[in-house]
C-alpha cells in the first residue's frame, strides 16, 4: 500500500533488517537532543550497510550550513529531512547547498496548520507531515505522537509526501487508508524503548503498511 521510511537507525543489523523488511527509505538522526542521534563519523560507519535501492535520509533540525557541510562530507545522502523551524527561504537555500532534494517536516495540530503545506509544498521536493510538537519539548519529533488524520481526508497533494507521527505496526493500515499516504515515516512506533529498535517491530510495520 504505502513506502516504508523507518528514521532513528544506529546498529549496522537494524539497517539490514529494516531493507530486508521492505522499507525504502532509512533515516540517520543528524540532532544531538534525540535519544536517536549519530555523528557524522558513526553514520559513516552505517551507510555501507545500507543496500543500494534504499534512500538515505539525513533528519536535521534547523542545521546551519557548517554542520551541514560537515555531515556531508563524511555521509553520502540522498535526501535532506529538515524537522526544525527551517522557513520556505531556509529549505530553498539548504537545497542549492546541498545539491540533494529536501524533504520538509510540517507540524499538524488542527486546520489552521493545512495553509503551511501549501507554502512549502511550493519549495520542498517531499511534504513529511507530522504531529505539532508540544510547545516547550525537548524534540520537534520522533514524539511517538499522531495527529487527527482526518485532517488530511480529501486533499489534493501537488507532490510526493509521507505521514508521520505515532504510526505504530497496529494503526498505520488505517492511518493509510484514511489519508491515503503514499508513504510512511516511523521512529518510536517500532521501538521497545526511546533509541532501541525492535527488528519484530520494524518487521510487523513494513507489513502492514505494504
Ligand atoms: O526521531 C527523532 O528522534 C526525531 C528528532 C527530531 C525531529 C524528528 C525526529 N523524528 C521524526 O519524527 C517523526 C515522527 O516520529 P514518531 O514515529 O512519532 O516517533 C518521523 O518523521 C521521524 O523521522
Amino acid at each position: 500500500m504505502a513506502q516504508v521510511k523507518i528514521c532513528g537507525l544506529r546498529r549496522p543489523d537494524h539497517i539490514v533488517t529494516a531493507a530486508e523488511s521492505g522499507a525504502r527509505f532509512v533515516g540517520f538522526v543528524f540532532f544531538p537532543k534525540s535519544p536517536r542521534a549519530v555523528s557524522a563519523e558513526e553514520a559513516a560507519l552505517l551507510i555501507p550497510h545500507v543496500p543500494v535501492g534504499v534512500a538515505r535520509v539525513g533528519l536535521f533540525v534547523n542545521p546551519d550550513d557548517a554542520f551541514l557541510d560537515h555531515t556531508l562530507g563524511h555521509v553520502p545522502l540522498d535526501i535532506i529531512q529538515l524537522h526544525g523551524s527551517e522557513d520556505p527561504g531556509r529549505v530553498a537555500a539548504v537545497k542549492a547547498l546541498t545539491g540533494l532534494p529536501v524533504m520538509k517536516a510540517v507540524g499538524l495540530a488542527g486546520p489552521d496548520d493545512l495553509a503551511a503545506l501549501t507554502d512549502y509544498g511550493l519549495v520542498a521536493d517531499m511534504l513529511l507531515v507530522d504531529a505539532k510538537p508540544s510547545k516547550g519539548g525537548d524534540l520537534p519529533g520522533g514524539n511517538g505522537l499522531p495527529f487527527d488524520w482526518r485532517l488530511l481526508v480529501g486533499r489534493t497533494w501537488l507532490g510526493p509526501w509521507m505521514l508521520a507521527g505515532g504510526l505504530t505496526p497496529q494503526n498505520v493500515a488505517e492511518a493509510i487508508r484514511l489519508t491515503g499516504a503514499p508513504a510512511v515515516d516511523v521512529s518510536s512506533g517500532v521501538e521497545i524503548e526511546p533509541g532501541e529498535k525492535d527488528e519484530g517491530l520494524m518487521r510487523a510495520f513494513v507489513a502492514a503498511a505494504s
